[in-house]
């Protein structure tokens, strides 16, 4: 059952809160330069533009009363010069009567100049004038210039508001001046009429521009001329209607003054300045059009407007870009905080240790060193430190100076790849105060986030682990799994340094015996003892390897000769020649060991092995306890082998078996006893194949068991056909092998043959080796008592080549012993021999078991037998095995002694 427990964050600031918190600043900061960047340049460029356009004013009016000063001077010269005129005229009058039309005819008043130049008289009418008395006015009493002159006696020159005139029906400024008699009595006047635009020829498009004003006023507040441009002047034509309105007449010093726009006509504000004429009630004015005036102003005004905008968008752009940045940049460096110290919490109590590096560089840019800048308790405690003393910590103090130079590469090439992963066997002088770690290093921003985790234990398990499944429980070897690992390896390493590999493969000669005799505790004392035997021959650093049961492994590496692994095999061949002291006493076991070489033999470790054990199993067949090089010759051999199994798979399924039988006589009498079944391989191409030939390869294939089968069908089979026969029976002996004694029912597969045939269960005996009997006791002795209740009888073959002791073979109920004939060879060569017969005999009669020899071939050795009360014989003496037909002659002979009484045979 698990429970869970919400911890509470420690207490902060709400996630936004404390984000602005602590980046406003540095966020805000780009922004707020960019502002004060903008201020500062539109700051200067204002300025510069208020400056300019002050200076473009001031200049304007000091334009427009220089101006205005000439243009009173050009009015006073234009004045003078009617005021000249008329002076001249009245002069002329008074003195002379002069005729103007003859003036005039001489081009003295200019018609262009002048619209009209006469003397009207006392009663108003006109008296002479530049024109024909019939173009001048008629009667002008009614005028103001006429009124005006006959009621002041003033002589002064009167210029007159601009009115329409008579004659020419334009608008004329008409000058006038009073004509008196001599008695000073009003006389009439004088009349010049200028069209006002005569005085705007002082109009100069290079100073005015081309919407100056020109104009003048009288003091009387009336205005006399107005024009806008040369238009005025060109088109001859009076612009009264140029000044919307007229200044108050105060300012006639020259001082200038920006009038709007309804001042004009046009619409268009002007500079404008007024100078009063000295001489002449008139006031002159000048106005420049504020537009001209101010236009290369303005014009500077936009570009400087244009760069303030330019440089405003720049600014925009890049406070935005700056700010977004580095907003972006600190929300991620926030983030990466946050995990930290999420991280850093999480791991706090766990058994996880994490810690941020930072990477110190020097001034060319290169890491130099790692500085501790957070951690968590655990992290902090793998130095055998606490937080506050790791975290400001640098990698070279913390670590010695032989493993400084290590660590830096591993975290260089950490920062490099951003990512590197391992487990570490803490090296001596680390101050990590575990045996191995699991390292996690992450990049993180200019430096690495660190988790560490203790992994002793793991790794303990995992070597446990690993010498479990690469180690031989019992010999505390290394086994078949570890050699498959390090085979390869070896073999890899020997073929860059072109050296040999010699692989032993030994094997323990009859092992088996002392395992089924002795018990598998014995087994496992003699494997034991074998391990140790082979360690001690070879060198430390070669392998003795248990590939499992009774089978090992030396690995010889280098070798530098053929002749050093014949050496190491003579050598562990020798060793093997010593009984080994067991518990339950000495034994001899021999080993049979098999050479292959690298490269010579093999260039895999699979093949080495397979030549190996094929050339063990050479040494084998040559007779155990010895030791035999691979050749290729031997897997022609192993395949020859592979062939025989098929030929023999097919021998079997094909009935290609006979028997022939052997008698054992009475070593007494040589009355026929038994016959025993041996069975010959009729081969279609080889003829007669003998069993030694072809039963062990049934054995180990297990075909041992369908052979088997036949031999009793067959051996019943003809029990039954010489029982047909009314031949005089006697039992049929049937070897069984060791590999069907073990099937557990081999009591019922005879029983059901011989039921099959309708055999008496007395006329079969069963011949099995020590070796068979020895196995696993308890079923043996199952299998053995479950043959004799059908009545067979059971005699143990062989007797005196395996490990079996008379009281066992009592307690199994044996009937009867057959010795081998090795045994009984040895009857007339050594004494040894007789006494080995004379023990055994004696010993199994006393158990009530019968004794024959076997191998039999001389009388000499009868004779021995005989004297020895040996029961029955069998050998090449009384016959070789024979094919049925002989042996059917053998048992109606009945006695089968060579001679005709043996027992008069004269003494050896
Ligand atoms: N499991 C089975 N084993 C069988 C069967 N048939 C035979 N065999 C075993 O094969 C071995 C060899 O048998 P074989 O070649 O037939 O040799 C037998 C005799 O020819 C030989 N012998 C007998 N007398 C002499 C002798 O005087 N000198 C001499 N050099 N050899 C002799 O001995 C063999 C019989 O021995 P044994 O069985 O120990 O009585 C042999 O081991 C057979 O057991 C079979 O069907 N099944």
């Amino acid at each position: 059952m698990t429970s869970t427990r919400n911890v509470p964050r420690p207490p902060g600031p709400p996630r936004k809160q404390a984000f602005l918190k602590q980046y406003l600043a540095s966020i805000a900061v780009w922004p707020f330069i960019c502002i004060l960047l903008g201020i500062l340049l539109w700051f200067s460029l204002l300025s510069k533009s208020a400056d300019d356009r002050h200076t473009a004013e001031r200049l304007a009016m000091q334009e427009t009363r220089t101006l205005a000063t000439a243009y009173a001077q050009y009015l006073t010269r234009a004045i003078e010069q009617i005021d000249q005129l008329t002076l001249l005229v009245r002069y002329e009058w008074e003195n002379s009567q002069l005729s103007l039309e003859a003036l005039a005819e001489q081009g003295l008043f200019p018609i262009d100049r002048y619209a009209l130049v006469t003397v009207i008289g006392p009663h108003g009418r006109p008296v002479t004038g530049n024109r024909p008395l019939g173009q001048l006015p008629p009667l002008v009493t009614d005028r103001e210039y006429f009124i005006f002159h006959r009621d002041n006696r003033s002589r002064d020159l009167r210029i007159g508001a601009p009115s329409t005139g008579r004659v020419s029906g334009k608008t004329v400024i008409q000058f006038t001046r009073r004509l008196e008699k001599a008695d000073g009595s009003f006389d009439g006047v004088v009349l010049v009429s200028v069209e006002p635009v005569s005085f705007s020829s002082f109009y100069d498009g290079s100073g005015l521009g081309k919407s100056g004003l020109l104009a003048f006023i009288g003091t009387d507040a009336v205005l006399r001329m107005a024009s806008i441009g040369d238009i005025g002047r060109k088109t001859a034509t009076y612009d009264a209607g140029a000044l919307q309105k007229i200044p108050a007449l105060d300012k006639i010093d020259g001082s200038s003054a920006l009038l709007g726009p309804h001042w004009f006509a046009d619409g268009h504000a002007r500079f404008a300045s007024m100078v009063a004429l000295e001489t002449y009630p008139l006031v002159a004015m000048v106005g420049l059009s504020e537009e001209e005036q101010l236009a290369a102003y303005w014009q500077t005004h936009r570009s400087n407007m244009t760069i303030g905008a330019a440089g405003t968008a720049i600014l925009f752009l890049f406070a935005l870009v700056a700010t977004l940045l580095s907003a972006r940049l600190a929300w991620r460096k926030h983030l990466e905080a946050e995990v930290q110290e999420a991280y850093r919490l999480a791991t706090e109590g766990g058994n996880e240790g994490f810690y941020m590096l930072r990477a110190v560089q020097d001034r060319s840019g290169v890491i130099v060193d790692f500085e501790v800048v957070d951690c968590n308790v655990r992290g902090a405690s793998f130095y055998g430190l606490t937080r506050e003393q790791f975290v400001g910590s640098l990698s070279s103090v913390l670590n010695t100076a032989e493993y400084f130079p290590v660590l830096m590469q591993t975290y260089c090439s950490a920062i490099e790849s951003g990512y590197y992963e391992d487990e570490l066997k803490v090296p001596p002088g680390s101050p990590i105060k575990v045996e191995w770690v699991h390292r996690r290093l992450v990049r993180s921003g200019n430096g690495l986030a660190i988790t560490f985790r203790d992994i002793s234990l793991i790794k303990a398990h995992e070597r446990e682990l690993s010498r479990m499944a690469n180690e031989d429980a019992l010999t505390a070897l290394p086994n078949r799994n570890w050699l498959r690992s390090y085979l390869p390896q070896a073999l890899e390493s020997a073929r860059m340094e072109s050296h040999m590999v010699a692989l032993l493969f030994v094997d323990l000669d009859d092992f088996k015996n002392v395992n089924d005799s002795l018990g598998h505790s014995a087994g496992d004392e003699l494997l034991h003892a074998a391990a140790l035997r082979l360690r001690s021959v070879v060198r430390p650093s070669d392998h003795v390897v248990r590939l499992g049961g009774d089978e090992f492994t030396v690995i010889l590496e280098p070798v530098e000769h053929e002749d050093d692994a014949a050496a190491v095999a003579a050598r562990i061949a020798d060793a093997f020649h010593h009984p080994f002291d067991l518990a339950r006493g000495k034994n001899m076991v021999s080993a049979s060991i098999g050479v292959s070489l690298y490269p010579h033999d093999g260039g895999d470790a699979e093949t080495l092995l397979k030549h190996a054990d094929i050339a063990m199993y050479q040494a084998k067949s040559e007779g155990k306890g010895k030791f035999h090089f691979y050749e290729s010759s031997l897997s022609e051999a192993l395949k020859a082998r592979l062939d025989m199994e098929r030929a023999l798979q097919q021998a079997i399924v094909q009935d290609q078996f006979v028997l022939h039988y052997q008698p054992r006589v009475s070593a007494t009498t040589g009355e026929l006893r038994a016959l025993e079944a041996l069975v010959r391989w009729q081969h279609p191409e080889l003829g007669m194949v003998p069993p030694m030939a072809f039963i062990s390869l049934a054995e180990e294939t297990g075909l041992i068991l369908k052979l088997g089968e036949i031999v009793l069908a067959q051996a019943c089979a003809q029990l039954a056909e010489w029982k047909a026969a009314g031949i005089p029976l006697v039992p049929v002996s049937i070897n069984v092998s060791p590999y069907q004694f073990n099937r557990g029912n081999i009591g019922e597969s005879f029983a059901a043959c011989l039921a099959r045939h309708d055999i008496d269960p007395s006329l079969v005996e069963i011949e099995i080796t020590e070796s068979a009997m020895i196995g696993e006791q308890d079923d043996v002795a199952t299998e053995l008592s479950s043959l004799r209740e059908h009545g067979i009888q059971l005699l143990v073959d062989d007797f005196g080549t395996g490990y079996s002791s008379l009281s066992q073979l009592q307690r199994l109920d044996m009937d009867g012993l057959k010795i081998d004939r090795a045994f009984t060879g040895q009857l007339s060569k050594s004494p040894e021999g007789e006494v080995f017969f004379r023990a055994i005999m004696s010993m199994a009669h006393a158990l009530g078991m019968s004794v024959v020899a076997e191998g039999v071939e001389t009388e000499e050795q009868l004779r021995v037998l005989q004297s020895l009360s040996c029961d029955e014989i069998q050998g090449y003496f009384i016959s070789r095995p024979v094919p049925a037909a002989e042996a059917q002659v053998l048992m109606q002979r009945r006695y089968l002694f060579p001679v005709a009484d043996p027992l008069a045979l004269p003494a050896a």
